[in-house]
């Protein structure tokens, strides 16, 4: 009994529990997971759809709901299915740039126009990602490196793809905008995508740091931004740290992002010893150390990042924060045993198991 409940957009046979999993759609810990399972694999549809509302846009922008749900089931068709960079990641990082966007240190700094760039950047920065990183595609001489000039090879697609879509009259969710709205919202767009890029990440901390230290805030600590240039960095910082939120969420729920992006790693890995071709870090799944490096990954990348935006937004941050301080201490004391030295069983966990990327990092 497929049961179409109008207010969610899509088809599903448990209305009422998905119902009562989006009502989680402010909160950080929200399980997409959970969404991935209850829309009959529409996370992105089901979460993008549900924020739209949340936020009055299609009101706002004279939406078509329709051509809204057309768009979102075209765009998630769009995303491959890979074992990381598939919908679900979609739909957790636009999730998780709408609860960065409800930050009080933020209330009132974004026009509807730039909220709306930056939750419909989240849900497309990914879409149809092949599984293997921009180098992998320049190693091995990939239509779409050729097609970018070795440049930000797959955030330049995913951006092409994206726009493409709109271009049919039945899924143009923007028809209804100015054509100087739609030139700001394009552009506002690109650069979050292009900044989801990891080889700008040092660039974009070094900046947001420079913002933290000049840091210009109202009577009620309210952030202030004048220029686009600073206004377009905070937004590219947190469509960055939506893309680098796995570490920071409850920890069952980063477990298996991690088992998600081992196994997409590993088999570029795969391929890369088909080919050849040196194994790119993280992605030779015979001498995996899977808690080394995320203590690693949050050490060098996520910590750094998560602890200079935390400054920005203080205190609104603290909590996730402290969760992804916990996490990390977590991995810390659960160091499995040098990879030479067996263990005798398998590494007792707390009641959390992922024992598959246990296993997977015994081979
Ligand atoms: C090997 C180290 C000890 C030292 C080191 O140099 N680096 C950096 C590194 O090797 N990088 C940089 C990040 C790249 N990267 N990595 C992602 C990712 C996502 C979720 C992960 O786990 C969990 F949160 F689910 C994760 O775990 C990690 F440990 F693999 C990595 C994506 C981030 C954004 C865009 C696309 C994905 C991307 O470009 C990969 C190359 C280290 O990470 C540790
Ligand atoms: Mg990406
Ligand atoms: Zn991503």
């Amino acid at each position: 009994n497929l049961l179409k409940v109008s207010e969610l957009g899509i088809e599903t046979q448990y209305p009422q529990e998905l119902v009562d999993v989006l009502s989680r759609i402010n909160d950080w810990g929200l399980d997409t997971f959970k969404v991935e399972e209850l829309s009959d694999q529409r996370p992105l549809t089901a979460i993008t759809y549900r924020i739209f509302q949340e936020r009055d846009l299609c009101r706002i922008y004279s939406i078509d709901q329709s051509t809204l749900l057309k768009y979102l089931l075209m765009l998630e068709d769009h995303y491959q299915q890979v074992p990381y960079h598939n919908k679900a990641h979609g739909a957790d990082v636009c999730q998780s740039m709408h609860v960065l966007l409800n930050a009080s240190a933020l209330d009132g700094v974004f026009t509807d126009l730039e909220v709306m760039s930056a939750i419909f950047a989240s849900a497309v920065h990914d879409v149809d990602h092949p599984g293997v990183t921009n180098q992998f595609l320049i190693n091995t001489n990939s239509d779409l490196a050729i097609m970018y000039n070795d440049e930000s090879v797959l955030e330049n697609h995913h951006l092409a793809v994206a726009f493409k879509l709109l271009q049919s009259q039945e899924r143009n969710i923007f028809a209804n905008l100015t054509t100087k709205q739609m030139k700001t919202l394009r552009k506002m767009v690109i650069d979050m995508v292009l900044a989801t890029d990891m080889s700008k990440h040092m660039q974009l901390l070094a900046d947001l740091k420079t913002m933290v230290e000049s840091k210009k805030v109202t009577g009620n600590n309210i952030i202030m931004l004048e220029t686009y240039d600073d206004r377009i960095q905070v937004l590219q910082n947190m469509i960055h740290c939506a893309d680098l939120s796995n570490p920071t969420k409850p920890l069952d729920i980063y477990m298996r992002w991690i088992d998600r992006i081992m196994e997409e790693f590993w088999r570029q890995g795969d391929k890369e010893r088909d080919l050849r071709l040196e194994i790119s870090p993280m992605c030779d799944r015979r001498v995996a150390s899977v808690e080394k490096s995320q203590i690693g990954f949050i050490e060098f990348i996520v910590h750094p990042l998560w602890e200079t935006w935390a400054d920005l937004v203080y205190p609104d941050a603290n909590n996730i924060l402290e969760t992804l301080e916990q996490n990390r201490d977590w991995y810390q004391s659960h160091i499995e045993p040098e990879n030479g030295a067996f263990s005798s069983g398998s590494i007792t966990h707390d009641p959390l198991p992922n024992t598959d990327t246990i296993q997977a990092a015994n081979i």
